[in-house]
């Protein structure tokens, strides 16, 4: 096709996007059908046909803020390598393969060398069978060994419905190669009558770092033979793997690698990502080993239709008289609603568990209406279901008796939700990367496909769907980690001790920052130095020094108070935001209200209601400096950047009529609060520069706290982070800075790198938030601009032009950025991806399984060492 002698990757939309995608931009609404010829099968409607009937309501035209159009491509065969079985071959031929992409054989080449690589091509393209040959081919001449186990192959996902599905499709595929290959799961779900098996006889095991991290590698001997073999570690999806979540995945893999190498054994690492920025950097970094990069995607692709979506103002108020658009949940549902009216197979991502509950109740309700059988073909699915009911879930999909599902990022990850015509994303997800992840879903056997973004009313959502350069125009977000943190490295130094006492040589393997705190762990009296290597003294297990999912303990059991019956889970530390007494909890489009939660026990008891509301947690923080890093006048004023302390606290919720928001009381919580050492970015400004901006005592505070919600909203711009990743607190005057001050701080605990990002790139952000207040067409502030979400003070005071007219006083005094420090600003810098969206302050890092996030936690204390 007219493309095909471009590199594949740029023109790409689901492939990473190192480069910018040559795209066909449509500004304007009416213009957005596609004037190319559709490419998919003539029964499917083309996705400019669909977008077209979606828009076709009243008023709905005008909702379409930007239509892009991301062109096909054809496909480039290849050969697999002559090394490669020919059972293999055969096996991959029987299931309906006849030739490799290009970029498969490629990997399977390096694979074969012994080189480690990454697979990083888009969603879809192949990248399960690029590594799965060569493990596949290594295992069949493994298994002519005398023991029959004379190779092994481990295989890490991030969560264990993946680990589960690649089981699947390696047993599927491997059928012909009959008892050779022995793939089997090993997880927190394995029963124990199954795992001796697995370590004596599997010779390929599915499991998630966790599980490395907790199971497999305290045990190690009894890994013995498994390690020794080890030939291939495969980690999927790998760019899930960033922020402190990464950084401690990466301390694990070290760990493994130093076990391995003790067996004799020097695995290759072969990883996969769909979307990543510099994937050869990052898996270097994750692994800590070279990795060659394959990025250049070979695979077909449909055209994909990719559609910004603004809902409308309503007649509605909200706190302080703002201006009130419908919801991004009230419009996804409509949406949803109208795709399975016209029998479009889709999936609607939502960030929160109960935004997916909320969008397939409402969906059902309008289905319900037109045809009663078209309400049971839309369902929920989120993190926090058992496992049998996410399984009958996917199976539903797959199968086509669901023709839609409200779906959070727990289906985001490599599930095979094959055959999609559509998704609709109820929100920015967060990061770049994450939002082609979604939008990948759609379109998957290389027919074309649609994808709408519905904005949420904030600054970040309103700027991107009105600057649709900012998402179309720019890479995907590198995937920062850092693996240096001492938070992270210290526990992880302990685990490896107690797996094999730490010598002098393994320090290298840990990185420069080992050596400094071996002797504070040795004066923590956590390790012990003996002759030449460092012991782990203590009697408990070092590696329950840290939760490398920051989830902050276990998971809070969702339970039904007349029958006891076990509903779900939820993580500990979302149980303050999400199931605090009288939070309404939703199940499969069934409501409950939390009746108690003990926090002692972990069970939140719930029981069936049919409450007309939902429920937001409010919370309140205070912040104190431990030490100022760096110092920068700007003007009178000063940027600092350093270590502080946070303490938060889950104080009440608010209760907000379905659909429209609409707020209807707030009730008083006794919780206790929590405290997070962290890293932040504050700003103060002095009484001069208060005069120049005409601010007074009596508005002082309401302009601080705009100036801060504002910055926050727009720091995942310039940080790569959510919003809900990190926390603010203003103050007119703060005990420790003595002046006016705002803070900005990662809601992870050692910080992740977003506080540190936005001091780097402090005038662009700062300039970006001025800008994006003052644009703002409210009068006094509204949720696009100023107010927020999950203020624990009621979104009071705020003083809109007061905050304008302080940064700009502030921004005078900026000093130029170095262009190094502005880098940030095209969005390549990097932290957690956005996960599930809770209401809540931000607490540590989320992630999907094995327990998923949640509606979440705040802070939580720091781990016990350094
Ligand atoms: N060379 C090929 N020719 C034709 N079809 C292929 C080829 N390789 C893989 N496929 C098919 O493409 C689909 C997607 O493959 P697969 O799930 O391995 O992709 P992936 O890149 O790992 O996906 P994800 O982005 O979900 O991780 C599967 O149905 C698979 O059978």
């Amino acid at each position: 096709m007219a493309f095909n002698h471009l590199p594949a990757g740029v023109h790409d939309a689901l492939a990473p996007l190192s480069v910018t995608p040559v795209t066909h931009s449509v500004p304007m609404a009416k213009n957005h059908r596609s004037d190319r010829p559709p490419t998919q099968a003539p029964s499917r409607t083309a996705p400019g046909v669909v977008l077209d009937r979606l828009a076709s309501g009243p008023s709905r035209a005008s909702r379409i803020t930007h239509t892009e159009h991301l062109p096909p491509r054809e496909g480039r065969h290849a050969v697999w390598p002559d090394r490669i079985r020919a059972e293999v071959v055969a096996a991959v031929r029987a299931a309906g393969i006849d030739r490799p992409w290009a970029h498969q054989a490629r990997a399977a080449e390096h694979a074969l060398n012994g080189e480690s690589v990454v697979v990083a091509t888009g969603t879809a393209s192949g990248k399960s069978l690029a590594y799965l040959t060569p493990v596949l081919s290594t295992l069949l001449d493994g298994s002519q060994a005398p023991n029959g186990r004379g190779a092994t192959a481990l295989y890490l996902a991030p969560t264990k419905a993946l680990a589960a599905d690649q089981c699947r499709s390696v047993k599927e595929l491997s059928q012909p190669l009959g008892h050779s290959v022995r793939p089997a799961v090993y997880d927190g779900d394995t029963p124990f009558e199954e795992r001796e098996w697995i370590r004596q006889y599997a010779n390929y095991v599915l499991t998630n770092p966790d599980m490395l991290h907790r199971g497999i590698l305290p045990s190690h001997p009894r890994w013995s033979s498994f390690l020794k073999s080890l030939k291939y570690v495969v980690v999927d999806e790998c760019h899930t793997y960033r922020g402190v979540f990464g950084s401690h995945v990466a301390q694990v893999l070290r760990r493994l690698r130093r076990l391995c190498a003790r067996y004799g054994a020097s695995p290759v690492f072969l990883l996969a990502s769909a979307t990543a920025a510099e994937p050869a950097v990052a898996a270097r970094r994750l692994t800590g080993l070279p990795v060659v990069e394959v990025a250049d995607d070979a695979s077909p692709r449909g055209e994909l239709v990719f559609a910004l979506w603004e809902p409308p103002l309503t007649e509605l108020h909200g706190e302080r008289g703002a201006p009130v658009r419908r919801t991004a949940t009230a419009e996804a549902a409509d949406l949803l609603t109208d795709l399975t009216v016209q029998g479009i197979r889709s999936v609607t991502f939502v960030r929160s568990r109960r935004g997916a509950e909320l969008i397939s109740v409402i969906a059902q309700e309008r289905l319900a209406e037109v045809d009663r059988s078209l309400a049971r073909r839309v369902a929920a699915y989120r993190g926090g279901y058992l496992p049998e009911e996410r399984r009958a879930l996917e199976r539903a999909l797959h199968s086509g008796e669901l023709l839609g599902l409200a779906a959070t990022n727990a289906l985001e990850l490599g599930v095979d939700i094959s055959g999609l015509d559509a998704v609709v994303i109820a929100g920015y997800p967060g990061t770049r990367a994450s939002l082609w992840q979604q939008a990948g879903r759609a379109g998957r056997s290389g027919q074309g496909a649609l994808a709408v973004l519905v904005a949420r009313d904030d600054p970040l959502d309103t700027f991107l769907v009105h600057h649709p350069e900012a998402l179309f125009e720019r890479p995907v977000e590198s995937t920062v980690l850092d693996p240096d943190n001492p938070y992270v490295l210290a526990p992880h130094l302990c685990a490896a001790a107690e797996e094999l006492p730490l010598t002098e040589e393994d320090l290298a393997l840990f990185g420069p920052a080992a050596e400094e705190l071996l002797p504070q762990l040795e004066a923590a009296k956590l390790l012990r130095r003996r002759t030449k290597a460092w012991h782990w003294t203590r009697r408990e297990r070092a590696a329950d020094l840290t939760d490398i999912r920051g989830e902050g303990g276990r998971p809070v059991q969702v339970v039904e108070a007349g029958t006891g019956r076990l509903l779900g889970t939820v993580d500990a530390g979302a149980a303050h935001t999400s199931v605090h007494e009288g939070a309404v909890h939703l199940h499969q489009g069934l409501t409950y209200l939390v009746r108690s939660l003990d926090l002692e026990d972990s069970v939140a008891l719930v029981e069936r209601a049919s409450p007309t509301y939902t429920t937001v947690a409010r919370d309140t923080t205070s912040i104190s400096v431990l030490e100022t890093d760096t110092e920068i006048p700007w003007g009178d004023g000063r940027l600092c950047y350093g270590s502080v302390e946070v303490t938060n606290q889950v104080v009440s919720f608010l209760r907000r009529r379905q659909i429209t928001g609409e707020v209807l009381g707030e009730t008083k919580l006794d919780l206790p609060p929590r405290t997070l050492r962290t890293r932040a970015v504050w700003w103060t400004v002095t009484e001069d520069q208060l005069d120049r901006a005409r601010i007074n005592p009596e508005i002082l505070g309401g302009a601080l706290h705009a100036a801060e919600h504002a910055s926050i909203g727009m720091l995942p711009l310039f940080a790569t982070c959510d919003r809900w990743d990190i926390g603010g607190v203003s103050i007119p005057l703060h005990p420790d800075t003595l002046l006016p001050t705002v803070f900005v701080y990662d809601g992870h605990p050692g910080g992740a790198g977003f506080a540190e990002r936005a001091f780097h790139t402090a005038r662009a952000w700062l300039t970006a938030t001025r800008q994006a207040i003052a644009s703002c067409e409210c009068d006094a502030g509204c949720p696009s601009c100023i107010q927020s979400p999950k203020c624990g003070n009621g979104n009071d005071p705020l003083h809109k032009r007061g905050a304008v007219r302080l940064l700009t006083v502030l921004l005078e005094g900026a000093p130029a950025e170095k262009p190094r420090e502005t880098e940030g600003a095209a969005g390549t810098a990097g932290g957690p991806e956005a996960e599930e969206q809770p209401e809540r302050s931000p607490g540590p890092r989320q992630n999907p399984e094995p327990e998923p996030p949640a509606e979440g936690p705040p802070d939580r204390p720091v781990p016990p060492v350094p």
